[in-house]
């Protein structure tokens, strides 16, 4: 069978490895959300929220984000936002992933920490029932906020512990170095969490060598910016660190001006195990797969490099050695029918 380019990528088993769960409420389920809940949010339709889409840096989407999130109040909220999201990364071939949610986002509102997590894990099991998709958490620190209240929300989950793969570090780049929270990520790692960080979306090289050194990662979200040392590239490539790159966040963020000069094969090129992920897809204006459609056609990417993308999802992934050996094995299968 020879399928085309479209449906080989939708088809390519992969795991997404770098997705906000906030990030993936549509416009639609905002709405919804806001009506059954009964709160105001500033958009006529659903029309003017796409409209307001419109972002030149990471501040302004995130301000925009947040807002989006305060429709989420319920269990059961959290619960239809992420079967959305299963549903359709399902649709796109993904067979496993591990999906950031920000608690902070929530309490602060006097949700419960009880009340997102609860919803999170009950559309997880029914993700796997439904489409045999398996996912893991990580909770992310909002870096803006301070270390107090990272340990704080670090805190609230500790009766979680057991259902939380990892802690993730995401929020407003510049200006919050990883070293801030280093004492928290040690805490974190002594419950035997693992750990990724945002480093090198805006921030400079620096912060990647920071979340190395200072958080002891075991992936690094985005990573474009560690591109402009080459020495910090041979290191990366030398340790096998997973860069969760998102080629359509990047540019709708403006981290690049153009997807033609996007440094994703550039990565592969030089050692790197980049992945390719979807980040916030409701806001960046694609899931998955149109993130692997989108880099392949601007950079000319061949199946043998989609199906490099793909493995690297799964190597990179948090399941164990038996389930990648698994989804490898499904990848090469694909690329040699497909
Ligand atoms: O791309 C991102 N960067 C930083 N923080 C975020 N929170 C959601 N998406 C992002
Ligand atoms: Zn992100």
């Amino acid at each position: 069978m020879t399928t085309d380019l479209d449906q080989f990528i939708t088809g390519l088993p992969k795991a997404e490895l770098h997705l906000h769960i906030e990030g993936s409420l549509e416009p639609e389920l905002m709405f919804a959300l806001a009506a059954r809940n009964g709160i105001e949010i500033p958009y006529a339709s659903v029309e003017d929220v796409r409209a307001a889409y419109a972002f030149s840096n990471l501040q302004d989407f995130l301000d925009i984000y947040y807002a989006g999130a305060s429709v989420l109040i319920t269990q059961a909220d959290f619960h239809d936002l992420a079967m959305a999201y299963f549903d359709r990364a399902a649709a796109d071939g993904v067979r496993h992933a591990e999906i950031m949610f920000d608690p902070q986002t929530h309490t602060d509102r006097g949700i419960a920490f009880a009340t997102v997590i609860e919803g999170l894990l009950s559309a997880m099991a029914e993700a796997e029932a439904k489409h045999g998709l398996t996912s893991a958490l990580i909770l992310s620190f909002l870096r803006h906020l301070s270390e107090e209240a990272a340990f704080e929300v670090l805190a609230m989950a500790e009766p979680y512990l057991d259902r939380i793969a990892a802690v993730g570090l995401d929020s407003s780049e510049v200006g919050h170095p990883p070293a801030k929270f280093a004492r928290v990520f040690a805490a974190a790692a002594a419950k035997g969490l693992k750990r990724v960080a945002h480093a090198g979306e805006e921030g400079p090289p620096e912060y990647v060598v920071e979340a190395l050194d200072l958080l002891h990662v075991d992936r690094i979200d985005h990573g474009n910016r560690a591109m402009e040392d080459a020495g910090l590239v041979r290191r990366l490539a030398g340790a096998g660190m997973t860069l969760t790159v998102c080629p359509l966040s990047n540019l709708k963020l403006c981290v690049v001006g153009d997807l033609a000069d996007h440094p994703l094969d550039r990565m592969l090129a030089e050692g790197l195990r980049a992945t390719v992920n979807s980040d916030d897809p409701a806001y960046f204006g694609g899931y998955v797969a149109d993130n692997y459609r989108a880099i392949a056609k601007a950079r000319g990417l061949s199946r043998d490099d989609l199906a490099t993308l793909a493995r690297n999802s799964f190597t990179g992934s948090f399941l164990p050695a038996a389930a990648i050996d698994r989804h490898l094995l499904a990848v090469d299968a694909w690329l040699s029918d497909g």
